[in-house]
């Protein structure tokens, strides 16, 4: 099963009908109990009862079951030995990806594009209107094999060698964000949920700002209005969103004006107080943690240090735990830290 058509498959509703207890019998006084019916899910997915909107089981670890609902009691003294009904729940099944890297931006800004840059072998779809991306792609960002310090300790001599392991970082590209998803105004909640497990946020922003159609009607954000009003969005969301690193890739720097729009921005943004330069009505009250700033041309592939400083990111948040001390204790066995 692919991706896509796995998460089709867990975003819909399920009704849950469990079994109703057995009434007792003349030779089976306790009646059996109504049996479980079990619904395997996939990782990260969570059942949310549709009457009341209460969260019942957020799946996070393997092969561990929760009752959803409770099949019928077996026919008992307490109820006249007459088998009572299993429950009957609506949920809805919920599959949030797990990426370790989110792209986060208004449409149009070069998200998918980004990602083409990131992984140039991926069919992507990337085009001059908004709303292009239209379900959430998952992709891996490969990086060179990296040295590792291998120990061995055979015979026990303390022999420490380098070898080379493959390291990957996986990338969640998301349809764009516009005002008010938060409130579930264009793709809305249904994609900033993906946010919550991103360990790092990458959030895209377009130089030259954001404007749905050219239609004076409609208000043209500059690059830093987005920034503030993407910011307020993932805050009126979740506000736990604001606490995870975020990288800002200011794009389209190869466009006329673009390093230069790309150098103002990042002037005004290596300043705590950036969501100062925004007006009061578009400024989020927790700013988000941003990381490093970067000037990318995603279109043509001129990305700078961004995979690198989405590793160091990623590595300070996975610092790499020794289990054993490289000392050898009086007996001569290893000892644990
Ligand atoms: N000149 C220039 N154009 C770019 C760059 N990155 C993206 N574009 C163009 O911007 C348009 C939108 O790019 P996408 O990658 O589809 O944007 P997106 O953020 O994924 O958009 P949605 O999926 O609608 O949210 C396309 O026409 C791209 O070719 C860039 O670095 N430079
Ligand atoms: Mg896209």
């Amino acid at each position: 099963m692919t991706f896509a058509e796995l998460l089709k498959t867990f975003q819909h509703q399920k009704l849950v009908k469990v079994e109703p207890g057995q009434h007792s019998k003349r030779v089976l006084l306790i009646g059996k109990h109504g049996e479980n019916k079990i619904i395997e899910v996939p990782l990260g997915c969570e059942c949310v009862n549709e009457g009341n909107s209460i969260l019942l089981a957020r799946c996070n670890t393997p092969n561990r079951r929760y009752l959803v609902a409770s099949g019928g009691r077996g026919g008992c003294a307490e109820n006249g030995y007459v088998g009572e009904r299993g429950e009957t729940v609506h949920v809805s099944l919920h599959l949030k990806l797990r990426p370790n890297i989110g792209l986060v931006g208004f449409p149009n800004a070069g998200k998918s594009t980004l990602l083409k840059a990131f992984v140039p072998e991926k069919p992507v779809k990337i085009a001059n209107y908004p709303f292009t991306t239209t379900k959430p792609q998952l992709c891996y960002v490969k990086y060179e094999d990296t040295k590792v310090i291998e120990e061995n300790f055979e015979n026990m001599e303390k022999n420490l060698s380098t070898k080379l392991e493959p390291f990957s970082l996986s990338v969640a590209d998301l349809p764009g964000l516009i005002e008010g998803a938060s409130q579930n105004r264009g793709c809305g909640h249904a994609f900033l949920k993906h946010m919550e497990y991103s360990e790092i946020l990458v959030i895209v922003i377009d130089v030259f700002g954001f404007q749905l159609a050219p239609d004076h009607r409609l208000p043209y954000r500059s690059a830093i209005e987005t920034l503030a009003l993407l910011n307020k969005e993932l805050e009126a969301y979740d506000l736990a969103l604001l606490s995870k690193p975020a990288v800002v890739a200011l794009n389209k720097i190869d466009m006329h004006g673009g390093k230069e729009k790309a150098e103002e921005l990042k002037e005004l943004l290596s300043s705590e107080n950036w969501t100062t330069h925004v007006s009061e009505e578009m400024r989020p009250r927790v700013p988000l943690k941003l990381k490093s700033v970067v000037s990318i041309s995603a279109k043509k592939q001129e990305i700078g240090n961004l995979k690198k400083i989405l590793k160091d990111i990623y590595e300070e948040n996975h610092p790499i735990k020794h289990l054993y001390t490289s000392e050898f204790d009086n007996t001569g066995h290893k000892s644990l830290v």
